[in-house]
């Protein structure tokens, strides 16, 4: 930027003054049409939006960089900026240029950055787009959740494990923490997010509570029920102030505030959230759960599925309230579909209550607004008369707001455009002045064919004509036969040969309003359609509540339609302690099947009495894994209410599903794998209860095969010693050793995956049968997978002579030596390939000696050739 002061415009100083108040950010300075960019903001803006870049005046620091875009295509390139990480202000013009004689007066209406976003191009319909606020006290951690799309926040605290537990969950697109702790935030949470620090001032309770409250417009948080949250309201302060300081300010549509009661929920920490790929997977092509079960017909249904998925239920009330919901809706198909009819209908209407709020909301949404509660009233009749205790609270809660719907209706035109400038968004009848002016600016030929009607009766000059000219513009004429006949208070302007033309005073002032009529239609639509949104704001609560209503229905309704296109069952959910999974499938597998395979069920029986541990062994690739996941899928679903993909299931509930993936699976950075993976362990140990679920897929394969039995074992013992705590488990593991645990204790049960071996082949039969196995069968796996049979004959030496020598008492030392020594003799990786073999030939046979230079080439040729082949 040049900084050469004496040459900088009025214009470059204000845009330099505004720029140094927000550093950090990408500042778009509107100029007119247009939205500008200078200097280093100008190559970015260029580069990532691939506009042109160009170069303007020669000062000391060369010449200074500017990329521009058009004010209409905002919407459009701020997403563009946003996605690329971007922090956007937005500064606009604050006056109209035409009223002012100096430089217009402009300022930042908007800071926008990936966690503070509500244009629909920057976010994703199906998932929330949280903010999240993270303070760290002495011995707790508290953090804040909102979307300012949505109105919703959320707040919490607890131990690291807790919030990061709740920071995988919520996947905040921003985190928002003290500027001292930026290398405490890095250690505990790692990298994954996009992060920004404020000062540690902001971070102090009286501050977050006098902003809360103010907010809120009460005297004490109390009624929230978050008062005791004294961690959590401090970071709940810090989101607050974020938005305030990246100039949000209309946040009416943040009408409370709630406390994520963890003991409401089903505690999955973040390695089942990622392992069991509920909401999102490592792998891109992988399909997850969300994906599975997502069949719903609005967008907050989606959000609140995503919700429900990672925060099943732990109380049994409301699980079988769901349950109950989803079976009723399954037997009624009639009312089902009349219910989605509607539904589909409705839109995001908890994003457009939100841009009510923020005062960001179009014409043509408002008019959707009023289309949603013309469908909100039909779902509440329906549910009025379909005798469900659960839709009779539905109907009694819903409300169409009649009386604002009613308004939009008379003020709102029927079709209006997107964008309030477009104009005719105001109804005809609302406004006098509005109506007088539309018919002077639109009607005009009307009107003056009116006039001419008008005096042509009272002159009694049938040949009247009104016209116009650039001269003296709109002019009456009138015939030499009829000159006689005029009033004395026109004004003569011209003579023709055979006529006159004359001005009047009501012409001169038609032709003055039709000039400015325009203009001034603007003005009244911004009025009045401010003060429709004002009036609609007050409505912003009931529209919310509305809002999760349909959410809620929509998400039972998806459940419904799969539970019939899926086959899935309803669960029987209780307060017992066993799980009894027949015929139990999984969900994301069965769909990606290929077609004409079909998915083998299995049962799985747990119990806190006889069967607690069950240890599964089978060869790679048999389906261990799938059998784990599968008992927590369906667990997990059962406890969202929804219903399963299984035979049957009766399910004593869960508390806690734990999942522990062996560490080649997930390579983490810096840390050693078999590191994280004991850390990971390591904190299931610690939370266990009588009522959690268990998963570990082959625990200890990040490290040598002894270590590995060594820590798969002592971690079997421990979950079946636990003094205070049965917790049920699936333990996949490819140590076979772990089988001897069950000759000693009792409630450790041995079961395979079955295969059937035919010659030498295996065939996976995917059936989860009583005992365990003899061996791994990983040179099985490593045949099928294509290895060279040489390797595959030696590898099963060597495991045969491993296998002799160990029952013979040899150590493992020793016998590896051996086995080293035949290996060098055996010449593993001699050439064999019949190419390889005739190039050798071939070169054998030649005496360079007596070669020539012409048949050298001969030979080259021939070998070309045989590569070719
Ligand atoms: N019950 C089943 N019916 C049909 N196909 C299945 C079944 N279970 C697993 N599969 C198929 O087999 C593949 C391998 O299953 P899975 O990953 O569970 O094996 P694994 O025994 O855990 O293997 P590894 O030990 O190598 O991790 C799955 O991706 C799936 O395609």
């Amino acid at each position: 930027m040049a900084k050469d002061n004496t040459k900088e415009t009025p214009l470059m100083q204000q845009y330099n003054a505004i720029k140094a108040k927000y550093p950090g950010a990408l500042l778009l300075f509107r100029v007119g049409d247009f939205y500008e960019t200078f200097g280093e903001d100008a190559v970015k803006t260029s580069q990532i939006l691939g506009i042109v870049l160009t170069r303007r005046g020669t000062g000391p620091n060369g010449a200074l960089e500017l990329a521009g875009f058009p004010h209409h295509s905002l919407d459009n390139y701020l997403s563009k900026l946003v996605r690329a990480g971007q922090r956007v202000a937005i500064c606009d013009q604050l006056e109209d240029p035409k009223m002012t004689k100096t430089i217009v007066k402009r300022g930042v209406t908007e800071l926008v950055t990936p966690g503070v976003a509500y244009n629909d191009n920057i976010l994703s319909q199906k998932s929330n787009n949280y903010l999240a606020a993270v303070y760290f006290d002495k011995n707790t951690l508290g953090v804040s959740f909102a979307d300012i799309s949505t109105g919703e926040f959320l707040v919490a605290q607890g131990d690291v494990e807790y919030i990061d537990k709740l920071l995988q969950g919520f996947k905040p697109t921003e985190v928002v923490f003290q500027k001292s702790k930026r290398k405490e935030f890095l250690e505990l949470f790692g990298d994954r997010f996009y992060t920004f620090h404020l000062d540690d001032w902001a971070f102090t309770n009286d501050y977050a509570n006098e902003i809360l409250t103010k907010h809120f417009e009460v005297n004490s948080l109390k009624g929230f029920g978050v008062d005791k949250l004294q961690t959590g309201i401090v970071a709940a302060g810090v989101v607050l102030h974020y938005l305030n300081e990246t100039e949000h300010r209309n946040l009416k549509h943040i009408s409370s505030i709630s406390r994520l009661e963890e003991d409401k929920f089903v505690w999955l920490d973040r390695f089942t959230i990622r392992n069991l790929e509920l909401v999102t997977s490592a792998n891109d092509n992988a399909v997850t759960l969300f994906e599975v079960l997502d069949q719903t017909s609005t967008p907050m249904g989606a959000r609140l599925l995503h919700k429900w998925i990672i925060m099943p239920l732990k109380e049994l009330k409301p699980i079988q309230e769901r349950l109950g919901m989803v079976e009723f809706l399954v037997r009624d198909d009639r009312l089902l579909q009349e219910f989605l009819g509607h539904i589909k209908q409705i839109g995001d209407l908890e994003r457009l209550i939100s841009k009510v709020g923020l005062q960001k909301v179009g014409p043509r949404e408002l008019c959707q607004l009023k289309k949603a509660l013309y469908h909100i009233e039909a779902v509440k009749k329906i549910a009025e008369e379909a005798k469900n205790p659960f839709l009779s609270v539905l109907a009694e809660q819903l409300n169409p707001c009649l009386t604002i719907r009613e308004k939009l209706e008379r003020e709102l035109q029927q079709d209006p455009p997107a964008l309030l400038i477009k104009g005719n968004v105001i109804a005809d009848g609302i406004d006098e002045d509005l109506d007088r002016l539309r018919k002077i600016a639109f009607g005009g030929k009307d009107y003056l064919v009116e006039i001419q009607k008008r005096e042509a009766a009272i002159t009694g000059i049938p040949s009247l004509k009104v016209a116009f000219n650039n001269v003296f513009g709109y002019y009456l004429e009138v015939t030499h036969t009829h000159k006689d006949k005029v009033p004395a208070d026109w004004i003569r302007k011209q003579t023709l040969v055979s006529a006159e033309r004359y001005i009047t005073p009501e012409l001169k002032e038609y032709e003055e309003q039709i000039l400015g009529a325009e203009e001034k239609i603007q003005q009244i639509e911004i009025r009045l359609y401010n003060e429709l949104i004002y009036q609609v704001a007050a409505y912003i609560k009931q529209i919310q509540l509305n809002a999760f209503l349909i959410a809620q229905l929509d998400v039972l309704l998806c459940f419904a339609q799969l539970a019939v296109q899926s086959h899935y069952v309803k669960p029987e959910v209780n307060k017992g302690k066993d799980l009894d999974i027949k015929g139990g499938r999984h969900p994301v597998i069965e769909k990606r099947l290929p077609i004409g395979q079909e998915y083998i069920t299995n049962d799985v029986f747990l119990d806190n009495d006889n069967q607690q541990i069950i240890i599964i062994t089978g060869p790679n690739m048999s389906g261990k894994s799938a059998i784990l996941r599968q008992t927590g899928l369906i667990v997990l679903m059962a406890q969202m209410g929804c219903f399963v993909p299984a035979k049957s299931a009766s399910i004593g509930l869960v508390d806690k599903i734990f999942t522990r993936v062996g560490a080649s699976d997930n390579l983490s950075s810096g840390e050693s794998t078999f590191m994280v993976e004991m850390n990971e362990t390591a904190s299931i140990l610690n939370n266990i209860s009588d009522n959690s679920l268990i998963l570990l897929d082959e625990i200890g394969r990040g490290t040598s095969t002894y270590d590995g039995i060594s820590i798969a074992w002592a971690i079997a013992e421990f979950l079946h010693t636990h003094p205070n705590a049965k917790p049920k488990t699936l333990f996949a593991t490819h140590y076979h050793e772990l089988n001897e645990l069950a000759n000693t204790m009792s409630r450790i049960k041995n079961f395979n995956v079955s295969i059937k071996e035919v010659g030498n082949k295996v065939i996976f039969l995917r059936k989860l049968v009583p005992g365990g196995s003899e061996h791994s069968f990983g040179i099985h796996v490593a045949k099928m997978a294509g290895m060279p049979p040489k390797l595959i004959n030696r590898a099963n030496e060597i495991l045969k002579k491993l296998e002799i020598d160990r029952t013979e008492g040899q150590s493992i030392k020793d016998s590896i030596k051996k086995v080293q020594n035949q290996a060098y003799q055996l010449h593993m990786f001699a050439v064999e390939d019949p190419i390889l073999v005739k190039i050798r030939d071939t070169l054998n046979n030649l005496d360079v000696n007596i070669l020539t230079p012409v048949e050298a080439l001969l030979k080259l040729d021939e070998i070309q050739r045989i590569v070719k082949q």
